[in-house]
């Protein structure tokens, strides 16, 4: 890449750099670019949990930097730059975002975080074309980051105060100034040094090529004049005249409006031209982009990620491809987008699992959600595939499909086993814990699937006894769920269909995670079937998440528990349950 002409292209624009780093101006005129300097009066205070990664926060802040200088000096003379340029520089590190310190003190906190670690170092830049015509002002809006990675030595306490006390962190983001006496902090750095100094001139070279021999039109996206949003100043109007230094012919075109009051944070600036942002759409995007979350995550459980990383890790990711019998450069990526959901954490010596992952998503363990997972992967996926049929066919179509053969079902019947079974070890102690069922001595677990909720009702209450009521074909798999040899005492397993058996003998039924698959006819008939079991006993009703017309007996307590599923019960359950849980009772009134 030849520089000389790229930046050639700007020599007969008038270009402002909007940032008061005096290091951007340095780089940026070393590199032969000729600009005036705007400081940009932009409070930089943008919600960082709004963004969906610590660059878009740099992005933007460094695009409102840009917008609000261009925005100033085209009311100030009716005529904006042509060019005007923004940039945030922000360190990062275990998802913090840090920028410049407030005191001493954040500068310690700042520099303690960092030390012995590698961080991240982005610069976000916005290169705004302007263009005025007949008092109008339409912006061209090009945006781009980079990243280096900076990796500081341990440090002792006395020199981390020696070099706070030298005053160099205060005015740097995370603190220091790799440029100058900080650089002695650092042992490594991976990327362009630049970039930690405070802009990316590479990048921003490139990206100027790519502009102007010839422009391409998916670089730039068009923000109209009516769009520019609000912005917050530190300073009234006229203290900008103080602020503004030339670099080139100062034309900065600050006129010192005496004594004119900023504007608001929320209103108009004085000529109207500046209007409310909208709100930063950050729940849309994640609704928008979810799923490409949910199949990485599904993708790096199918191929084993977290359970060769929770045997052997950490490791590089040509090990790790090695070992998943996968290409390198696809193993990269995802491990990097693992990193980025926060199920890995990558280090020199490579990548790890974070406990989340050990605990949650490697295969075995008594937390594991492998299995979930592998069903959401696998059926969920694709039923949710299909909805756009569903909703316009209807359940009917769903209904007509051919049967499927018969090991294809048992398969997806272990794989559904699987899944409920990781779950409610998950929350069966919860569950269990959730009322005081002390006073029963008989309980029965209708869709108890493997028993995983029975066992630990067992085991929470030394009367109880407990039958798993569950369908023959689920029942004989329940075996292979549990440990060689368990015997569990107080608990079997009783195969039938509680749409058309008898449901066993017991004081208290429970039904967990099983109303929700069923339409309102059907659930109307289980509970019915449910209430006629029932013996005559005291009588509790509750209503929650379902409005439940069922046809209440005046024999049996009735509990819905909003997590988890329903409790009817004939023992006396006329005082509210004392061992709920707040959590437990969001949305459920209580009526005796
Ligand atoms: C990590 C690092 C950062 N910096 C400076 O940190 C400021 C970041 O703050 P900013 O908000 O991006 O810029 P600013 O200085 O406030 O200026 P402005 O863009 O006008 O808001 C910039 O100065 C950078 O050089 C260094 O000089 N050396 C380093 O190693």
């Amino acid at each position: 890449m030849v520089l000389s002409p790229v930046i050639g292209k700007l020599l007969h624009k008038r270009v402002v750099l909007a940032s008061a780093s005096p290091r951007r101006r340095e780089i940026l005129s070393q590199a032969g670019l000729r600009f005036e300097v705007v400081p940009s009066r932009f409070k930089e205070k943008l919600d960082k949990a709004a963004f969906p990664t610590p660059y878009a926060y740099a992005i933007e802040t460094a695009k409102q930097k840009a917008l609000e200088v261009a925005s100033r000096m085209h009311q100030k003379d009716l005529r904006a730059p042509d060019v005007v340029i923004g940039a945030d520089t922000i360190v990062t590190i275990g998802g913090l975002i840090l920028e410049k310190p407030a005191d001493k003190q954040d500068a310690y906190r700042m520099l303690s975080r960092l030390n012995g670690k590698e961080h991240s170092v982005f610069t976000g830049v916005a290169i705004i074309h302007c263009c005025s015509e007949d008092g109008q002002l339409d912006m061209d809006v090009c945006e781009f980051h980079e990243e280096t990675m900076v990796k500081f030595s341990e440090l002792s306490e006395d020199l981390l105060w020696e070099y706070i006390d030298s005053g160099e962190p205060m005015d740097k983001a995370g603190g220091y100034g790799i440029q100058a006496l900080g650089g002695m902090l650092v042992e490594c750095v991976r990327g362009d040094f630049l970039n930690v100094v405070g802009f990316p001139l590479n990048h921003f070279c490139k990206k100027l090529v790519e502009l102007y021999c010839p422009p391409r039109r998916e670089d730039v996206q068009r923000v109209k004049h009516e769009s520019i949003p609000a912005v917050d100043t530190f300073e009234i109007a006229s203290d900008a005249a103080q602020g503004d230094e030339g670099c080139g012919p100062s034309r900065a075109g600050v006129d010192g409006h005496s004594g004119q009051a900023p504007a608001g944070p929320q209103g108009p600036d004085t000529n109207g031209l500046v209007e409310n942002p909208p709100p930063f759409p950050s729940d849309l995007l994640d609704l928008i982009d979810g799923f490409k979350a949910s199949k990485a995550l599904f993708t790096a459980c199918k191929l084993k990620v977290f359970d060769v990383l929770k045997e052997e890790g950490p490791l590089k990711a040509v090990d790790v491809a090695r070992k998943i019998n996968a290409s390198v450069c696809g193993t990269g990526r995802l491990l990097d987008v693992c990193v980025a959901l926060g199920l890995l954490e990558k280090t020199d010596t490579g990548y790890g699992n974070t406990r989340l992952a050990s605990r949650h998503l490697a295969s075995e363990g008594a937390c594991s959600l492998h299995g979930f997972v592998a069903y959401h992967d696998e059926h969920a996926w694709t039923v949710f595939t299909d909805l756009e049929s569903a909703v316009r066919q209807g359940p009917q179509a769903a209904a007509g499909r051919p049967e499927e053969d018969p090991s294809q079902s048992r398969d997806r019947r272990l794989r559904f086993m699987r899944a409920m079974h990781g779950l409610t070890q998950l929350t069966a102690r919860q569950v269990a814990t959730a009322f005081d069922l002390s006073r029963f001595t008989s309980a029965c677990d209708l869709g108890g699937c493997t028993g995983a909720l029975a066992r630990e009702l067992a085991r929470e209450y030394p009367r109880l006894k407990v039958t798993v009521f569950d369908l023959p074909e689920v029942i004989e798999h329940v075996s292979s769920f549990h440990p060689e040899g368990w015997q569990p005492e107080r608990l079997h397993f009783v195969p039938g269909d509680f749409f058309k058996d008898d449901l066993p003998d017991a004081q208290l039924y429970v039904l967990s995670r099983i109303l929700h698959d069923w339409a309102d006819d059907r659930v109307h008939e289980l509970l019915s079937r449910v209430s006629r079991s029932c013996k005559p006993g005291p009588f509790l009703r509750c209503s929650g998440e379902a409005d439940l017309s069922i046809d209440c007996p005046a024999k049996a307590g009735l509990q819905l528990l909003p997590t988890a599923g329903l409790v009817l019960g004939n023992g006396d359950l006329s005082e509210p349950p004392h061992r709920r849980r707040e959590t437990d009772t969001k949305g459920t009134q209580w009526s005796a």
